[in-house]
């Protein structure tokens, strides 16, 4: 895939627009930064990108692709996507798996060990940490197969260590993929060239 553009693109909720009249194209290899202050529209727009919400005015494309199969394509890490509590790490790898191929040749345990979690794999997702849980999200959506990175405040909660780990896997993604950072963080997007701020499209 190597655009995905939004025509006019209009959200609200009963009578306030979020983001009105925007227009844009992500291409591979040129990664974007979505900001504005909390509440802004953030959010709201990387779940319309996702077709997890509808527009009410424009619309999206992803090339030619049918609106029922982007979801093949998206590899998404956000605050609203929740992981099952009540599976260990090693279940939760396996049922991801079930519907998302991890990358090429890549394990249950090379995915493990790629995020320093294997000591872990048989503790339940309930009892890790909200930084481990941010880790294991940021891994499905690096290590995975998709060509659409979107990736909703993908820092919180992650550690120093964490923050260099997220670096340096993101970074290697940069050249193959349309990548998306939601974010009011600078330092997670420091490689974003271009910004698509959401107050520039309030009504
Ligand atoms: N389902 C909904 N129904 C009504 N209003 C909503 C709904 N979802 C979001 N909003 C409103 O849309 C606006 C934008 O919210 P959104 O979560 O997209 O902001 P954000 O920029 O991601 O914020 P943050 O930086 O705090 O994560 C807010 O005013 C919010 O209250």
């Amino acid at each position: 895939m190597k655009q995905l553009t939004l025509h006019k693109a209009g959200k609200k909720y009963s009578k306030e627009w979020i983001f009105r009249d925007l227009s844009y194209t992500f291409t591979v290899g040129k990664p974007v930064a979505i900001t504005g202050p909390n509440g802004a529209g953030k959010s709201t727009l990387v779940k319309a990108i996702s077709g997890v919400i509808p527009l009410n005015e424009g619309k999206i494309e992803y090339d030619d692709l049918p609106e029922d199969v982007w979801h093949k394509y998206l590899g998404i890490s956000a605050p609203y996507l929740e992981l099952i509590e009540e599976f260990t790490l090693k279940e939760s790898v396996d049922f991801h798996q079930k519907f998302r191929p991890l990358i090429s040749g890549m394990s249950t345990l090379d995915f493990l060990e790629k995020l320093n979690l294997e000591k872990h794999s048989n503790k339940f997702i309930r009892d890790f940490s909200s930084g481990m849980k941010q880790k294991l999200k940021l891994g499905f959506a690096f290590f995975s197969e998709n060509e659409v990175l979107i990736l909703d405040e993908p820092t919180a909660n992650i550690d120093h260590k964490g923050y260099e780990w997220y670096m340096e896997e993101v970074q290697k993604l940069l050249p193959h993929k349309i990548v998306l950072i939601s974010s009011n963080e600078p330092k997670e997007y420091t490689f974003c060239q271009d910004t698509l701020s959401i107050l520039d499209f309030k009504v």
